[in-house]
């Protein structure tokens, strides 16, 4: 299958498939900031006075029970879900608010679900590739010769994700750990400034889990990046700052430590499992 039938046949517009030409200003604040935001659904408030900030170049845990509105806070940052009230900023330029999800991908933000999503019968370079492929402003460039520039940046992407040696190897043969790294590489493809990770480690085996910390951690820095996870053992490894949503609102937030011995917090999480902050 050629690359421009896969861009063709695919099922549904990824998150990278839109061209990125941003400049976020930082210079005086969060790359991401919340405020008072509430969303009701037919009267019930699934996010409630929600106040967050993410700043450029964090690592952030988000934690929380079910049904606390953590894949409600994604939706509204990527523009899929409107507050009914509230704000949010992608840096102080930015009203998120006032754009749709293609305009918001598009500034930089990439989000990550849970279930991976490659193109299975095309090789881990390829899938790379098309990432790329989908900036139209490259696109023109793949029917001719693939420009020095962008295999450069799926030769760094790889030795990132970890999948150099396989890079000629189609993408169904890997495992579902790898699956994902691939996925995040093609996220990374497009150079985004915020990564949003939904329940990375979701299925994965010990091993895999620890390179997605790896992972996870070499991203920060050079990307914010926010993870929403139910695993407590992958979120304490990685962890610098946790966030705790409960009843769509902040109830904490600290260190894993800090937020692991808060009474509000072992309150919420008694009744759903005791040992889960251990
Ligand atoms: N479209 C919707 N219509 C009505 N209620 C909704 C809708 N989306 C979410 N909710 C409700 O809002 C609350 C928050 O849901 P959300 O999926 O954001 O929680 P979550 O923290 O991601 O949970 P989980 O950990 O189980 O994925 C839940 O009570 C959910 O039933």
């Amino acid at each position: 299958m050629s690359l421009l039938r896969a861009l063709a046949d695919r099922d549904r517009v990824f998150d990278f498939m839109t061209p990125r030409a941003t400049t976020v200003d930082v210079r005086h604040g969060p790359i991401l900031y919340l405020e008072d935001v509430t969303v009701s659904f037919d009267g019930f408030k699934a996010i409630n006075n929600l106040n967050l900030t993410i700043d450029d170049g964090e690592l952030r845990c988000i934690i929380g029970p079910n049904g606390a509105g953590k894949t409600t806070m994604m939706d509204i940052i990527t523009g899929k879900t409107r507050p009914t009230q509230g704000s949010v900023w992608f840096g102080s330029r930015h009203n998120l608010l006032n754009m749709n999800e293609p305009e918001i991908a598009s500034l930089g933000i990439g989000r990550k679900f849970q279930k991976p999503t490659v193109f299975e019968a095309l090789s881990i370079f390829e899938n790379l590739e098309l990432a790329m492929a989908a900036d139209k402003r490259i696109l023109p460039t793949l029917t001719a010769r693939m420009s020095g520039e962008i295999q450069d940046r799926i030769e760094e992407v790889l030795a990132t994700i970890g999948l150099t040696e396989l890079r000629h190897r189609p993408a169904g043969i890997l495992s579902h750990g790898q699956k994902q790294w691939l996925e995040i590489g093609m996220l990374l493809m497009q150079k985004p400034r915020l990564l949003l990770v939904d329940e990375p480690v979701a299925g994965m085996t010990e091993q895999e889990m620890e390179r997605t910390a790896e992972l996870l951690t070499s991203l920060a820095g050079k990307q914010s990046v926010v993870v929403v996870e139910h695993d407590m053992g992958f979120v304490r490894s990685i962890a610098r700052t946790v966030t705790v949503l409960h009843q769509g609102s902040v109830l904490a937030e600290g260190s894993m430590d800090q937020v692991a011995s808060d009474p509000k917090v072992v309150e919420v999480y008694l009744g759903a499992d005791e040992k889960e902050l251990a």
